[in-house]
């Protein structure tokens, strides 16, 4: 998290400007991702939120470049890697790593612990002399010992491996790490533990992290700004306070509202919100049928189209 110096931000270090994309079969189209925009800062975490299917991991995926933008532009650093071609991109994936809900689907179960790291390792544009210690190193930073590089993954519990993804994850020397429902495998107390952990190493590397997650709690916990999405669109955008204190959006009250223990922010629940209500329906169609719906909630936000 950066403190909130409005007025000394420090440099972007990604934007994303008025990205679409449509999943296309038979019957229908999906825009799973529809004109969003938004910038995350060296060093800040920003959130994106919104119920399952509204386009959190998609979004995360086409700035991976897992998938391809049908249009608009993501630019990392002010270079846009979404014309790159694969073998420039190989060369600048060390910047942008990933830590995803599933630790041990994210693992290779074959795959000792020091050969998964070391392969994360040798990404990094500089390499360092001796990977085996800085393997070593890695792992205690991650609160892991060095007698565990010896083992595999299905030797550890899901905290633990979701600790070694976190590893395997700040071996490459990232600048921006994307953490989706990084915690939601977890029971609540590993949960605690793994949030301080990130928030940790994201103090010590100067890291960024888009930060992705249904539950408001954890949210609320880690990041600096927040877009709240739905239906493929960011509909608010605002620091946490201003979210949190005087949400704008009747998609975004509805989204708190379904949040009885939001005032606790140490509760790291679920959210769920009752999609049959006539007000939740409402909402989306108005989200639908309008297509600049982004709400400005601070003055000093960083919007990048509408
Ligand atoms: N490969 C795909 N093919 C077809 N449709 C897809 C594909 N990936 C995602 N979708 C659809 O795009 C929409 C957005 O999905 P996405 O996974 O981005 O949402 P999400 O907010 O991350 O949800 P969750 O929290 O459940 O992962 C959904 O309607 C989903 O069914």
């Amino acid at each position: 998290m950066i403190e909130q110096n409005l007025d000394k931000k420090p440099p972007l270090l990604l934007e994303i400007k008025n990205i679409c994309k449509n999943f296309v079969s038979k019957k229908s189209v999906i825009k799973a991702v529809d004109r969003v925009s938004f910038a995350i800062h060296r060093g800040e975490t920003y959130a994106l939120v919104g119920e399952s299917g509204c386009g959190k991991t998609t979004t995360g995926r086409l700035i991976l470049r897992l998938l391809d933008v049908d249009q608009g532009q993501i630019l990392f650093e002010g270079i846009p890697i979404s014309g790159l071609t694969k073998r420039k991109l190989r060369k600048k994936r060390h910047n942008i790593q990933v830590i995803f809900q599933n630790p041990y689907g994210s693992l290779n179960p074959r795959m000792k612990i020091s050969a998964l790291l070391a392969e994360s390792i040798s990404i990094r544009a500089e390499k360092p002399s001796n990977i085996q210690a800085e393997a070593e190193r890695l792992l205690q930073s991650v609160g892991l010992e060095k007698e565990h590089l010896d083992k595999y993954p299905h030797e550890f519990s899901g905290g633990q491996r979701q600790r070694i993804c976190i590893a395997r994850a700040i071996a490459t020397n990232p600048k921006l790490i994307i953490c989706d429902e990084p915690v939601s495998a977890l029971d609540l107390l590993v949960q605690a533990q793994i949030l301080c952990l990130l928030q940790n190493l994201q103090k010590e590397y100067g890291f960024s992290y888009l930060f992705i997650s249904h539950d408001l709690s954890v949210v609320r916990y880690m990041t600096d700004r927040i877009g709240v999405m739905c239906n493929g669109k960011i509909v608010e955008e605002g620091t946490r306070d201003e979210i949190f204190e005087n949400p704008q959006h009747s998609y975004t009250r509805l989204l708190f509202a379904s949040l009885p223990t939001l005032k606790n922010a140490d509760a790291f629940t679920t959210t769920n919100i009752q999609k049959d209500t006539e007000t939740y329906q409402k909402v989306l169609r108005d989200v639908k049928e309008h297509s600049s719906t982004k709400i400005a909630v601070s003055k000093t936000h960083y919007l990048l189209s509408d």
